[in-house]
């Protein structure tokens, strides 16, 4: 089904809900509420058949296909964290002699140029580079969005590239959290709810919701502002909603492409600081990348690209 018909599908069946957020004058409350945009509307309704990953939304998908995916039915699977990965005690990420080319007409781009990279439990691990230096490409791989064209990935001892599609979407939704230098928060939606609909797609079950979200809020120091809706906040603290979204799953990895980028110094401190706080606190491995030379004082470890390859 396409986008679009996944969207009329999905707003004619349209019913409301009661939120779990909270109680009738708590927060993310859906009783009694004024008509609803699109995303909220997608975010009440049941789901519907789609066709979008909803693991897959970037910083750049719309916000259509973002409450389409919002709204579809995980691949149910019984299986849990634990048959996914094995007990593991070696680092989250080895990454051994990655290659990447793309075909582009005749031409083929040779982006990443042979990369080793290990990423230890509880690490925060900086990619910097310039512009166009692979970092992206990188990090789209790290995170099983992209296949490299040789090399092995191991996400905690299980080479990645030998898993089926199905098995890495799973690992996805199960084992890693995105962030992006653009938020990509539901407009819409209040921060609890942003971060409950995170709750909603990766299949945990409703009676968690609320301790899970208020807890992760209150990580990102964020309980004053449960109510609030995107464009009512700051970009730092729209960015820390994002990071609440980001581990709201309980991930093993967090991968942040440019968080602190749309960011004051102030801000970007602040981002940085509720990294080290998650890390401790839930026990996360953080990989990002940056082009700030104010924040790699954070980092457990920096790798710095230049043309495709890690300088030493
Ligand atoms: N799908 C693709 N097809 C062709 N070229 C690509 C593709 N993806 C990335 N590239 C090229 O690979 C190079 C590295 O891009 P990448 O986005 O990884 O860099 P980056 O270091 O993240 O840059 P920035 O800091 O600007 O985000 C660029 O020259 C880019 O044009």
């Amino acid at each position: 089904m396409s986008v679009i018909a996944g969207m009329k599908n999905l707003f004619s069946k349209i019913r409301p809900a009661k939120s779990q957020s909270g109680e009738d004058s708590a927060v993310g409350q859906t009783e009694h509420r004024e008509p609803v945009g699109q995303e909220e509307s997608a975010y009440i309704s049941e789901p519907q058949n789609t066709s979008i990953d909803p693991h897959d939304i970037t910083s750049e998908t719309s916000q259509e296909e973002v409450a389409v995916a919002a709204a579809e039915p995980e691949v149910k699977s019984k299986s849990s964290k634990k048959d996914l990965l094995p007990p593991y005690d070696g680092p989250v990420l080895e990454v051994r002699n990655v290659h990447r080319s793309f075909q582009t007409g005749s031409r083929i781009i040779h982006v990443l140029k042979g990369i080793d990279m290990e990423v230890n439990p509880q690490q925060l691990v900086m990619l910097k580079g310039r512009s166009g230096s692979g970092k992206t490409t990188l990090l789209n791989m790290l995170g099983g969005l992209d296949q490299p064209s040789s090399g092995d990935i191991l996400f905690s001892g299980q080479p990645l590239q030998d898993w089926g599609d199905r098995r890495r979407t799973a690992l996805r939704r199960r084992e890693i959290g995105f962030i992006f230098q653009a938020y990509a928060l539901m407009p819409l939606l209040s921060a609890w709810e942003n971060v409950e609909l995170s709750l909603r797609m990766a299949d945990v079950p409703r009676s968690e919701w609320k301790d899970r979200v208020g807890h992760c809020l209150d990580l990102v120091g964020l309980t004053k502002r449960v109510k609030h809706r995107p464009f009512e906040m700051s970009g730092g603290e729209q960015q820390r909603v994002a990071i609440a979204k980001a581990i709201a799953h309980r991930p093993r990895l967090l991968l942040a492409d440019e968080p602190t980028a749309e960011l004051d110094s102030k801000m970007g401190a602040q981002v940085m600081a509720v990294f080290r706080n998650i890390i401790e606190v839930e026990q996360v491995t953080i990989c990002m990348t940056t082009h700030d030379p104010t924040i790699l004082e954070v980092a457990d470890h920096v790798y710095e690209m230049a043309d495709g390859r890690f300088i030493k």
